[in-house]
């Protein structure tokens, strides 16, 4: 008989999911289930009439490490080799990143020469903190907080600037809560391996196996790519940038039969049938692609322990207002600047887009474009309730960010703000063990679930496809 797969959630982890198992799984029926009206997930973007492209997710994908070589490997699957923009490795927004700290924008160290020399705002050559680190002793902790670890290691004013900051702009989120052992595992690894980050860093190697190989990544590497993005070049009026990724797996969807259904509720796993409002379907199995919260109150009573663990796994709010500013009006070039907590808790930090991707600016006459993301871990203790707070007091929060951070003193000619609600998944102190008991969970009470995306194993888009890859992967009994 026909096997059934049910994937509920159609961000970037479900539609990856989809597209593996439509690639290996021949003769399944997908059943691929959103309650949305759009694919895609946190990958929205808005192309404004004058053709301006504004990302209100995420906008830059790396190409380096075995994740990266293997979203690279699926990009030319699909045949998206031609619509994807590059960033140069030497181009300035690859190598240019700047702090604000004390009132003043700071290029971050990125040559040999800078970290051998005082750069401001540290207040020592950070290649004294690395040659330090190397003769920091060991210590076997399960986990501890990124904070405490970097401090440990490497001494506080990194830790309260440089890794501060990092965590802001990757997990919107507090490096005085956040695990290291989960929010960078590299790290944590390479100390109970090696006795040391730096040791660990020259002489370990990546934490995935290679992908096969494929033209796209061969090419990265020898063109040295910073980061990517995703944009219809051949058919630029038809869907905006990242978006397109998802729109463009969604093809594959209804060629393989993968049914798409808006507004759903998952009823009852363990007897193998998933409930809507208005009718169930028998699956032999569930991919549960939606946030470890939303499958929580998927799930039935029976299913208390497991309802438990995932409703630990709490995510940030951000708010992310897009400006587009008349001319050229940025003082520096670069891929943006983050802000740490101690400078401004409210501020997260400022993308430019228009120095990564200026094919994405409107046409015509020049223009900046800008992207402002506040709250995160501070959202409600800074901004307030976002179910009641204006759009329009987060605008004025933010051209005030841009006026002050980078002195530009006009009003942007366009703007778009969005409250992003608990987006980006917070991996706290303890976070290996919770994913150890959901894993103990499912393989003990056999129930035919899999959990994928961001809540669990890596935010970026990169672990979110590698990881829903490999869940296909374990299900179809190949890894
Ligand atoms: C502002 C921002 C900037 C980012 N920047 C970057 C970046 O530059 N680079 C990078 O690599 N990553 C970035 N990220 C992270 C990355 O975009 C996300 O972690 C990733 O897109 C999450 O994908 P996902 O499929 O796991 O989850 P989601 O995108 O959350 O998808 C889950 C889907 O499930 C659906 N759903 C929810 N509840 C139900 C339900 N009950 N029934 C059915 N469907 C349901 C949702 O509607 C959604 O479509 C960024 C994220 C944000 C928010
Ligand atoms: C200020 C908030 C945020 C900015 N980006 C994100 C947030 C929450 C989300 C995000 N950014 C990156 C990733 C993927 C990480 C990965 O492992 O691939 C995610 C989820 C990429 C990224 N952005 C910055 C860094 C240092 C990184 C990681 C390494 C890399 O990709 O090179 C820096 C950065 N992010 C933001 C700004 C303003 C900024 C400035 C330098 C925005």
């Amino acid at each position: 008989m026909q096997r059934t797969v049910v994937v509920t959630g159609a961000g970037i982890s479900g539609l990856a999911a989809c597209c593996h198992l439509a690639k290996y799984a021949h003769g399944t029926k997908v059943i691929l289930l959103e309650a949305s009206d759009r694919l895609g997930g946190w990958l929205h973007s808005t192309r404004t009439e004058r053709g301006a492209v504004f990302e209100h997710g995420p906008r830059g994908i790396r190409p380096a490490g075995p994740v990266g070589k293997n979203t690279l490997k699926l990009v030319s699957d699909l045949g998206l080799e031609n619509d994807i923009l590059p960033v140069p490795g030497d181009h300035p927004a690859s190598q240019n990143r700047y702090l604000y700290v004390d009132g003043k924008i700071h290029k971050l160290p990125s040559s040999i020469g800078s970290i051998l020399q005082t750069s401001p705002p540290f207040t020592k050559p950070i290649i004294g903190s690395i040659l330090k680190e190397l003769m920091v002793r060991r210590e076997k902790t399960p986990d501890e907080t990124v904070h405490a670890f970097m401090q440990r290691r490497f001494g506080k004013e990194l830790a309260d600037i440089a890794v501060d900051s990092l965590c802001r702009g990757v997990f919107a989120g507090d490096c005085r809560k956040l695990s290291v052992r989960s929010c960078f595992p590299m790290l944590y690894n390479a100390e109970q391996k090696y006795g040391s980050v730096v040791l660990g860093m020259l002489f370990g190697g990546g934490n995935c196996p290679s992908p096969r190989n494929s033209g796209l990544p061969i090419v990265t590497t020898k063109k040295s790519w910073g980061r990517w993005s995703l944009t219809f070049k051949r058919n630029s009026k038809a869907l905006p940038s990242l978006s397109n990724y998802s729109f463009k797996l969604s093809i594959l969807y209804y060629s393989m039969h993968v049914l798409v259904m808006p507004e759903f509720r998952l009823f009852n796993v363990s007897i193998r049938v998933v409930k809507l409002q208005d009718g169930t379907i028998k699956a032999d199995h569930v991919i549960s692609a939606t946030s470890a919260k939303a499958l929580s109150f998927m799930l039935p009573p029976s299913m208390d322990a497991l309802t438990e663990e995932l409703r630990q796994i709490l995510s940030a709010t951000v708010a992310v207002v897009n400006l587009e500013y008349e001319g050229s009006v940025l003082p520096f070039v670069g891929f943006g600047h983050l802000v740490p907590s101690l400078e401004d808790a409210c501020v997260l930090g400022i993308i430019y887009d228009s120095v990564s991707y200026p094919q994405q600016n409107r046409t015509g006459a020049p223009t900046t474009r800008l992207t402002v993301m506040m709250g995160g871990a501070w959202f409600l203790e800074q901004i307030g309730d976002p179910d009641k707070i204006s759009q329009d007091h987060l605008l004025k929060v933010a051209m005030e960010a841009v006026r002050c951070h980078l002195g530009v003193q006009t009003d942007p000619l366009y703007s778009i703000t969005h409250i992003q609600k608990e987006c980006i998944p917070q991996y706290t102190v303890g976070h290996w063990k919770r994913l150890e008991n959901i894993t103990n969970y499912l393989h003990h009470s056999k129930v035919p679930l899999s959990v994928v995306g961001a809540s669990y194993q890596g935010v970026s888009v990169n672990d979110c496809i590698y990881f829903a890859q490999l869940a296909v992967d374990k299900l179809l009994g190949k890894s």
